[in-house]
């Protein structure tokens, strides 16, 4: 008993929130950051570990989560895994460790419980930036997320357009060490070659017609935090070489300058395309994929996370329109459970921003949600992306270097003009609509000669959602 009570008192000197319980879930202690966090207006001793944490009136894996306590058992050691946990302020994602605290016999009776909240998941004042989603699928990537955020390793975030690559680079950088120094993100796709290597690198001044001053790169403004190369199958290869010895040796030269500079950035990059077939094709650095892929996440597209739909669209409800207090009709809700979301959560945010254009109470109803899809399809027919040529964002692109067959180069470049004449919204919707993202559609339109006629201002660059 002696070591028990010591026991207690050491869990009552850390700062993360600890439980101790036993074989039969029931908790025999908490240190104050658990009640705090997790229960400041109830005594948790004597209940059930998922009855606090979970509301449930058994234990989690017999309500279709996983149990650390079952787990534990059955390998006698220490376990992780990533829960849902009731909180004062809602639902949160934490990481649960368990460690099994063996007797001199080596049978376990009491089990240690560190709860550390996801910085990537953990509501926040800035709700735009949260990841929502609590399906089998979002919560494996979310576990990875979790794992890879307090690392060094460069992250490869793989996921069609729209997935939120971005928002999860951006959990990575707020769940690292790294988090109170920049996060920098570079769009590789809008940066046409000549560019690249004065934004990424800097110049000095002289380094070129127009360098009148000396710039520093995007690569020195990141030092100490975060590197997100967005769309990193479109580096130039000339580049690729570049970045790897960046990523190699935190090295680089800024252009027109032979000075070997050095920088301290993590690399999170993120692309849609499928960067092993670029890279047996001769496009993509063999040695340079492997740097940046250290450790791939994969973003699940909406499709395989339709369980999501729910809470995703309430949440998105609550970002595109603030001010009222917008809910769906469950028809509303069931036709959207049925569409194939080709452009993932963008293509849902965008539909319900559309729907609430047509509602004027507070529910919206099936005819708003109908209306809204019809409004993508007249902008671009189910079938027009491919009678059409639109390539849709998949890992099938082909880069944009190679050049289109010229018919069908012309039939591209018709369909997003009708395509332009016929949407009068965001460029954001209309990429949404027809199933591409919005970088992509900015890449096309501006090849095809098209930016004068978009939606938003000439030159404008892709919206960050
Ligand atoms: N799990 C999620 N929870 C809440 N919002 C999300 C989620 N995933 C994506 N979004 C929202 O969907 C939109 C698109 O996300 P994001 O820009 O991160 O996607 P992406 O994969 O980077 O797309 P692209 O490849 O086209 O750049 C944003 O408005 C983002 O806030």
């Amino acid at each position: 008993m002696q070591s028990l009570h010591e026991l207690i008192a050491f869990l009552e000197s850390l700062p993360e929130p600890h439980i101790l319980f036993d074989r039969h879930y029931r908790i025999l202690a908490a240190n104050t950051a658990y009640r705090l966090a997790f229960s400041p207006n109830g005594e948790v001793v004597g209940r059930r570990c998922y009855e606090v944490s979970h509301r449930f009136d058994r234990p989690c894996d017999q309500a279709g989560e996983s149990c650390p306590l079952a787990l534990s058992l059955r390998s006698g050691a220490r376990e992780r895994v990533l829960h849902l946990h009731h909180t004062p302020k809602g639902e949160e994602y934490v990481n649960i460790e368990l460690t099994p605290l063996p007797d001199a016999h080596g049978k376990l009776h009491v089990f240690v419980e560190k709860v550390a909240a996801l910085p990537s998941a953990r509501p926040r004042s800035d709700e735009a930036a949260m990841l929502v989603g609590r399906s089998p699928a979002f919560q494996r990537m979310l576990a990875r997320v979790a794992r890879a955020a307090p690392a060094q390793a460069s992250v490869l975030l793989l996921g069609e357009s729209g997935t939120g690559k971005e928002l999860v680079a951006r959990a990575i950088h707020e769940g690292s060490p790294r988090a109170s120094r920049p996060l920098v993100v570079v769009d590789c796709s809008s940066l046409p070659e000549s560019l690249f290597e004065s934004e990424v690198f800097g110049h000095e001044k002289g380094a070129f017609t127009g360098a009148t001053h000396t710039k520093i790169g995007l690569v020195e403004a990141a030092h100490g935090g975060t590197l997100f190369l967005d769309e990193v199958g479109d580096i130039p290869m000339t580049m690729q070489v570049k970045l790897l010895r960046l990523l190699e040796s935190g090295t680089y030269r800024r252009v027109g300058s032979t000075e070997l500079r050095r920088t301290d950035v993590r690399v999170v990059s993120a692309t849609h395309r499928d960067l092993e077939a670029m890279m047996r094709q001769g496009r993509f650095r063999e040695d340079l994929y492997y740097r940046l892929s250290t450790f791939p996440i994969h973003l699940p597209p909406l499709r395989e996370r339709r369980e999501d739909i729910p809470l995703l669209a309430e949440a998105l409800l609550r970002r595109v329109w603030p001010q009222r207090r917008l809910t769906l009709h469950p028809q509303a809700l069931q036709r959207l459970m049925v569409h194939p979301f080709p452009g993932n959560v963008r293509e849902l945010r965008n539909v319900l921003e559309h729907a609430a254009l047509w509602c004027d109470g507070d529910e919206i109803l099936p005819e708003h949600v109908e209306e809204a899809l019809a409004a993508g399809r007249r902008a671009a027919p189910a079938s027009t992306a491919a009678a059409l040529a639109i390539e849709p964002d998949g890992p099938q692109e082909p880069p944009d270097e190679a050049p289109l067959p010229t018919a069908r180069r012309e039939r591209e470049r018709e369909t997003l003009r009708r395509a332009l004449q016929a949407h009068h919204g965001s460029r954001a919707a209309l990429a949404a609509r027809l199933g591409i993202s919005e970088r992509t559609l900015y890449r096309k339109l501006k090849a095809h000669g098209l930016l004068d006629d978009g939606p938003g201002s000439p030159d404008r660059q892709p919206d960050r959602a």
